[in-house]
């Protein structure tokens, strides 16, 4: 058993101020004897609009907010999985990307989201967004790799809605799917939940869905409820939906035990008739 921290933080325009949000919540993943933290979905940061959002990206080399984080992770030894942009060959496009940074504080592995976002619930006065129309989306699944909690698969929010890629990355080995997110309030109500659940029942991983909460500006919400799922589909640690009174980037703590996802899988094997129907 290794203990895991998920972080929820609520992202601005301000890196400095994303970063320093980060810290309180290394700081307090390390005290609870956190041997990994997960952190949400662009956590770099979060803008009121795309042009916003392209004025502020940048590169990880250069970014104060990557290089901030890398150096948290080497001087607590701590691997540190976190959500950030990116720009992309088009100036007009940016990449939403999950980076992974090591114990030594080294970049290792970094998958750019393949299914973007666009939503237009305005006829119902829900919110409207256009990921697409800023973002380049990825093409390619990371090999999941070995982490302190397991072999690690890499996604991000929306492509948790693609029950093909999570058992694609199941399917390569991985025991632990990762879903950093920033979930509108609207969709998160009835879907969130049900989703990480369902992920993480049909692949038998674990699922660590570390999420953005509250208000980012006068436009944008986000659900909270960062959620970890264990591979029987139980909820064993979740995170609040409110920023209310005093609030701060919050921690949880967890559990997490490999020889569940053996167990698991070895009770009820789910065997393929892919005889059937194609292999994903
Ligand atoms: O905008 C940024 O800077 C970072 N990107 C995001 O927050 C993305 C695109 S707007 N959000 C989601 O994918 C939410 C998905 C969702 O809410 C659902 O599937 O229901």
């Amino acid at each position: 058993m290794v203990l895991a921290a998920i972080g929820q933080i609520c992202s601005t325009a301000s890196l400095a101020h994303n970063l320093a949000q980060c810290r309180t919540v290394v700081q307090k993943a390390i005290a609870g004897g956190a041997k990994i933290l997960f952190l949400p979905e662009a956590s770099d940061y979060i803008s009121s609009s795309p042009q916003e959002s392209l004025s502020l990206v940048q590169p990880v080399s250069t970014s104060p907010f990557v290089l901030g984080l890398q150096s948290l992770a080497a001087k607590h030894s701590l691997p540190i999985s976190v959500g950030v942009h990116e720009p992309t060959s088009r100036p007009s496009h940016l990449a939403n990307t999950l980076l992974h940074i090591s114990a030594t504080g080294a970049i290792t592995h970094r998958y750019q989201k393949l299914h973007l976002f666009d939503l237009d619930l305005s006829a119902s006065n829900g919110p409207k967004m256009q990921e697409s129309a800023s973002t380049e989306r990825g093409n390619v699944l990371v090999t999941p790799f070995d982490s302190p909690v397991g072999k690690l698969g890499q996604l991000i929010c929306f492509d948790l809605r693609f029950p093909e890629a999570a058992l694609a990355l199941r399917r390569q080995g991985a025991e632990v799917l990762l879903y950093p997110s920033a979930f509108t309030p609207k969709t998160g109500k009835v879907h969130w939940e049900t989703l990480l659940r369902a992920r993480a029942i049909e692949t038998q991983c674990y699922v660590v869905a570390a999420a953005q909460v509250g208000w980012h500006n006068e436009k944008r919400e986000s659900w909270g409820h960062s959620l970890v799922v264990d591979p029987w589909g139980e909820v064993v640690a979740e995170l609040g939906g409110e920023k209310g009174e005093g609030w701060e980037p919050e921690v949880a703590i967890v559990d997490m035990d490999l020889e569940k996802v053996n167990e698991v899988r070895r009770g009820m094997p789910l065997v393929r008739r892919t005889d059937v129907y194609p292999e994903v």
